[in-house]
């Protein structure tokens, strides 16, 4: 079956608090998201890839791919209002019968492992949508007070999430609500189950400041 990767990348970065999104942000010189790419292209090149940005950085991550001699093949496409709407915009390219990866441009230490594994399980059970283990205890919040939650019953939910294209392809038709934070959630509410896959704790998305710093002593640390 054919495979494609959507790395998104069409937000702004609002919770970094810089004027240039995270996306772009150098680690180890080298921007966010190009390490990313790198990431999907290594684990195997036949991998067809498309991004997603803000249509206003096309332009932009076009100079960054020539001044950094990047020369991985992909097609970029204009972004959404969410994260919802890119995926999308984005699955206009995706053919029916293949497989195809949907993962954060800002997960750039995504194992090649798991991005082959990813698609296996997808390829075998329909999707594949790779969490952890909670490591801290978590709480419910109520109106005055909260309470514990059974952490062995809950996982993190990470990228990449995987799925036979058809189905992420009609699960895409539906409206956007909410609560729509990733495409598992968009899969479900068309009422097929998704099936787990065990991520990795390197694999962290790079949300807030602090996230460059771990990002930094990770690749170090390679
Ligand atoms: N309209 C959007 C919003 C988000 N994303 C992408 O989805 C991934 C996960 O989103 P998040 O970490 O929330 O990124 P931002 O939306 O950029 O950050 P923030 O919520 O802090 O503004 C990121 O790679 C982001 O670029 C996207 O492609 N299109
Ligand atoms: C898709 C995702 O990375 C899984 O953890 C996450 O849901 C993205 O959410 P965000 O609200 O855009 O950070």
């Amino acid at each position: 079956m054919k495979k494609y990767a959507i790395i998104v990348a069409g937000g702004s970065g609002k919770r970094m608090g810089m004027s240039l999104p995270k996306q772009f942000l150098k680690l180890g010189g080298t921007p966010v998201l190009m390490h990313t790419l790198q990431a999907f292209h290594m684990a195997d090149f036949d991998i067809q890839l498309i991004i997603t940005l803000p249509s206003e950085e096309i332009n932009f991550w076009k100079e960054l791919c020539e001044w950094h001699h990047n020369y991985t093949p992909h097609i970029t496409v204009s972004g959404g209002e969410t994260r919802f709407h890119s995926v999308k915009n984005a699955l206009e390219y995706v053919e029916n019968n293949a497989l195809v990866a949907i993962h954060d441009g800002v997960r750039p230490f995504i194992s090649e492992e798991l991005i082959i594994n990813s698609y296996e399980v997808a390829r075998e059970k329909g999707s594949a949508v790779t969490s952890v283990k909670m490591k801290d205890s978590v709480r419910q919040l109520e109106a005055v007070k909260s309470h514990n939650l059974d952490r062995s019953k809950l996982r993190a939910i990470q990228t990449p999430q995987t799925f036979q294209s058809n189905l992420i392809k009609s699960a895409y038709e539906q409206d956007f609500k909410e609560e729509f934070t990733d495409d598992a959630s968009v899969v479900e509410a068309t009422g097929h189950n998704i099936t787990l896959l065990e991520g990795s704790y390197k694999n962290i998305k790079i949300t807030t400041p602090e996230d460059m710093l771990v990002a930094e002593a990770f690749l170090k640390a390679k």
